[in-house]
């Protein structure tokens, strides 16, 4: 499939259109770009990761709208680079070569899906993507311009779903480090995430909802109706901070935030700061369906923590295996299916510089 790629890291005159070539190739084309010369060296090189299918269609729209404001904001002090995603994972590729590159910033276009990629492209083999540029001596930041269905992220920092605010925090360049969280199930491959990793039956809820993402924020509720058919509540065996072995019974779901939302919008790890060093681990035991209706207000606006039932503790490693053995019970990050327990997650601290 064909798609667009970067034409990096130059001085983009201000007549020239930021709209590039599409390649045939399945990877990002950086072979095109002249080396940078010493003229240019105060301009910053930013990528712009866009994934045009995001929020069904409408970010590619935003986006486009959006350009040309984009580039009189930035087009003066900075070099301005757009990708398109071709599909799945693409962001991933883009963002990796970006920072081989010397990027000074990859900034996510989308939604929570579109960042996560992007900050998966971050790390490669468990292990931070280094810079193969011996003339670079910054590190490449993450940025974000929330176009997505949910953009719960961005409310863990209480941005306003305004893009021209996130322009803005681009424009001043601000850095903040964040941690990250990284999962590690059996095949021993690692998987990174910004917000919300969860197990049982929100993780199910999001499998389902993903495949209902043309209806909005409606998608979230049709999943958990669809989860919520034939769900049993199971033991599970978790060991927090590399502690003994414990058994929490009738698990419904347990959530594992770096940041406080998911699920667009549902306040489920209300403590839980990016900044902090720590996850905050809720855990929902012997929830039946109509607990989650009398409770849903409560876990959206984050003050569920005191109900029968469910459980708050703070943790930098986790590893949660099943008791039944039976390998159904569902695992997500930041919204993504990533298939079954066991799995172990731990808190990598402050290790991305974002735009903040
Ligand atoms: N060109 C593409 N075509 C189809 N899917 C794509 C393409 N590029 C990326 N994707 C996939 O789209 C998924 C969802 O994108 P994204 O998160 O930007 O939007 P969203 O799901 O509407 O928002 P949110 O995650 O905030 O609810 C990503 O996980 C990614 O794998």
């Amino acid at each position: 499939m064909a798609y667009y790629g970067i034409a990096m890291l130059l001085p983009v005159p201000k007549s020239s259109s930021l709209f590039l070539t599409p390649q045939n190739s399945m990877a990002p084309d950086f072979s095109a770009a002249p080396a940078r010369s010493a003229t240019d060296s105060r301009r910053r090189d930013l990528v712009f990761v866009v994934n045009p299918k995001g929020a069904n269609g409408r970010t590619g729209k935003d986006w486009k709208n959006l350009l040309p404001y984009l580039r009189s904001r930035l087009g003066n002090d900075c070099n301005i680079s757009e990708s398109f995603t071709s599909g799945p994972c693409h962001a991933i590729d883009i963002t990796r070569e970006a920072i081989r590159q010397g990027a000074d910033a990859v900034i996510a276009v989308g939604g929570d899906g579109t960042l996560h990629e992007v900050t998966n492209g971050f790390f490669w083999g468990g292990k931070p993507v280094p810079c193969e540029d011996p003339e670079v001596s910054h590190t490449t930041a993450l940025g974000l311009i929330p176009l997505g269905t949910g953009s719960d992220f961005a409310r863990t920092l209480n941005w306003k779903n305004n893009p021209e605010d996130a322009i803005e925090r681009i424009a001043k360049g601000q850095r903040s480090r964040i941690d990250i969280g990284v999962i590690r199930g059996e095949d021993g491959e690692y998987h990174y995430f910004n917000n919300v990793a969860d197990i049982h039956l929100t993780a199910k809820a999001g499998y389902y909802a993903s495949k209902y993402k043309r209806f909005g924020n409606l998608c979230y509720v049709i999943g958990a109706l669809q989860a919520f058919f034939g769900h049993q509540n199971q033991d599970l065996k978790i060991k927090v901070n590399e502690g003994e072995w414990e058994v929490y019974s009738q698990v419904t779901a347990l959530c594992i935030g770096n940041a406080k939302f998911f699920g667009g919008g549902m306040k489920i790890t209300p403590n839980a700061d990016p900044r902090s060093g720590n996850f905050e681990v809720v855990t929902l035991q012997d929830f039946k369906w109509y607990h989650f209706i009398r409770y849903l207000h409560r876990l959206y606006n984050g003050t569920h923590l005191s109900v029968k039932n469910v459980s708050s503790v703070s943790a930098q490693t986790l590893e949660i295996e099943e008791v039944s053995g039976n390998s159904n019970i569902y695992v997500q990050s930041d919204g993504e299916f990533l298939g079954f327990l066991p799995r172990k997650f731990c808190i990598l601290p402050a290790s991305i510089e974002m735009i903040i």
